[in-house]
């Protein structure tokens, strides 16, 4: 939809069709200052329609069996994967010269996208109840599960249709119906997602889409007593937010938030392929995935060798323009997140720390257009305390902290020393300590001499600040779905 000036102006996607709304965002893009798109400005009315058009199709939506529902899925699926070059091209100027690369936008992005609906429509069709026998009592217990309702999105900048389309994809596989919200940074491929639905026979109402900042549309979403359950990316404070203002409800929430995720390597690992993953988990995406690397534990008979070899590595990591193929990774998402990563910097320099590459140390070499652009080279920060902030709170940005270790024990508890736990990986050739390491974790995901191998069938989420709940086959079918035992005495 062309707007003023010919700029890109989007719309609100509620009961099948593109509604304007009464005031706009102007999104901009930060490497020319220019504004890019207007995003709507939508608050309690925009909710209200939202409300109305997803109540008035969850009868239909709900009734039709996991199959028919699995085939729309399917459908949607094919008509992403055949639009995959140009959501790829969005999803990366959406965040300008900012944000991702056209590489991984079109590698990891849209892929994922499309795998989601793909893999909520297998495993709709294969999910099983529970039963139970009293015959002394001439009974038979069992389970039904029924969709919940309407149920609320709301979505983070970073991986933006990635992780829009894995609340979507359960939430309508299970017959919900859903309004989303996704980040006002990054509006977009949402938004061309909504252009397909008619076509992959999405019944008007089943998917609803208001844009707008968190405060107005968000809280007035989390907050609307006809949205029993909300599904939250993004960062802990507007996690706490959004409890506060469902608690009245009761609403049922899940929670996916940041980590502080720790990489720990033992004299024994296989650094050819343990440095190279670990420089891709510490700088893909910027670091700004909730699942990257950012403090390093090293055993100290090898520390100095990874040192160097990881350094080495970590300047070969190519930052560029996200058009640029060759890119390893773009720019930060905004000016205010950029100077956000380069205090946590200045203060380890202020505590003492060496920035071994990166911020401060290594020249960024950029097209003179794209010098005002919000990029940020990979920084390694060493001989810093466990006690820094550097090393206590998510910078979600390309910085990482290298630091030794002893023995397994003190790795452990060193690691488990913060409030986040979301993800860890684990790197040793002996595999009983692997098992035995991972087992004493506080971690929801523990990945041993590997990074981000997705298993979407099991369990995904943190523990402590990292987030409550999980998504998954069956764990993203049972949040979005309500529980009921039945007893029938026979
Ligand atoms: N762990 C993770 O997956 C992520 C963590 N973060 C962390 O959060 C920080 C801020 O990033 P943001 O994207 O701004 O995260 P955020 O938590 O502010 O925003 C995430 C989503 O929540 C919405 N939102 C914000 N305030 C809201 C409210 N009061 N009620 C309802 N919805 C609301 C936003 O519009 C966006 O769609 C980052 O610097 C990073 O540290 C950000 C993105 C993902
Ligand atoms: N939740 C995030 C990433 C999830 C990745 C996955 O499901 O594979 C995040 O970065 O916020």
């Amino acid at each position: 939809m062309a707007g003023r000036g010919g700029l890109l102006m989007l719309e609100n996607f509620i009961g099948g069709k593109f509604l304007p709304c009464s005031s706009y965002l102007d999104s901009y893009d930060p490497s020319t200052g220019e504004v890019y798109c207007h995003v709507p400005n939508s608050g309690k009315e925009e909710v209200e329609a939202a409300v109305e058009a997803a109540r008035a199709a969850f009868p239909g939506w709900s009734s039709r069996s996991p199959q028919e529902r699995s085939q729309v899925l399917q459908r949607l699926a094919d008509l992403l994967e055949q639009s995959l070059e140009e959501l790829a091209q969005a999803e990366s100027k959406d965040q300008g010269e900012r944000g991702k690369t056209i590489t991984l936008a079109r590698t990891m992005d849209i892929p994922r996208a499309v795998h989601n609906f793909r893999f909520f429509a297998s495993s709709i069709l294969h999910h099983t109840s529970e039963c139970t026998q009293m015959d002394h009592l001439g009974c038979l217990h069992y389970t039904v599960r029924a969709p919940v309702g309407i149920a609320a999105l709301i979505s983070p900048w970073n991986l933006p249709l990635y992780l829009l389309t894995w609340k979507i994809a359960p939430a309508i596989a299970a017959g919900n119906t859903v309004i989303a919200k996704p980040s006002e940074l990054t509006s977009v491929t949402a938004w061309m997602m909504c252009r397909l639905l008619e076509k992959a026979g999405v019944p008007p109402g089943v998917v609803n889409i208001v844009f707008g900042t968190g405060p107005r549309v968000g809280e007035a979403l989390v907050s609307h007593p006809e949205v029993p359950l909300i599904s939250f990316t993004g960062s802990q404070p507007t996690a706490e937010r959004i409890t506060q203002l469902s608690a009245p409800y009761c609403k049922k929430l899940s929670l996916e938030l940041g980590g502080k995720n720790p990489a720990i390597i033992f004299e024994d690992a296989n650094l050819a392929e343990c440095i190279p993953t670990t420089v891709r988990s510490s700088f893909a995406n910027q670091g700004e995935i909730c699942l990257c690397t950012s403090r390093i534990f090293v055993q100290r008979s090898i520390y100095s060798e990874f040192l160097k070899r990881f350094v080495e590595a970590a300047r070969m990591w190519k930052v560029g323009i996200p058009s640029d193929p060759s890119a390893d990774m773009g720019a930060l998402i905004s000016k205010a997140h950029l100077e956000k990563v380069r205090s946590y910097i200045k203060k380890a320099r202020m505590e003492g720390a060496q920035i071994l590459c990166g911020e401060g140390v290594d020249k960024l070499n950029l097209p003179p257009r794209n010098q005002a652009g919000y990029f940020m080279l990979p920084t390694v920060i060493t001989d810093v305390k466990d006690e820094s902030c550097c090393m206590k709170e998510e910078i979600f940005g390309p910085v990482t902290c290298v630091v030794p270790f002893d023995s397994e024990e003190e790795v452990i508890q060193r690691a488990n020393n913060v409030k986040y736990g979301l993800a860890a990986t684990v790197w040793s050739g002996n595999v009983g300590r692997v098992h035995r390491v991972a087992k004493k974790l506080q971690s929801g995901l523990v990945w041993t001499n590997c990074w981000l191998i997705r298993e979407l069938n099991l369990p995904f989420g943190g523990m402590k600040s990292s987030g409550v709940g999980r998504e998954g086959a069956k764990d993203s079918y049972e949040f979005f779905t309500e529980v009921k035992t039945i007893t029938v005495k026979h």
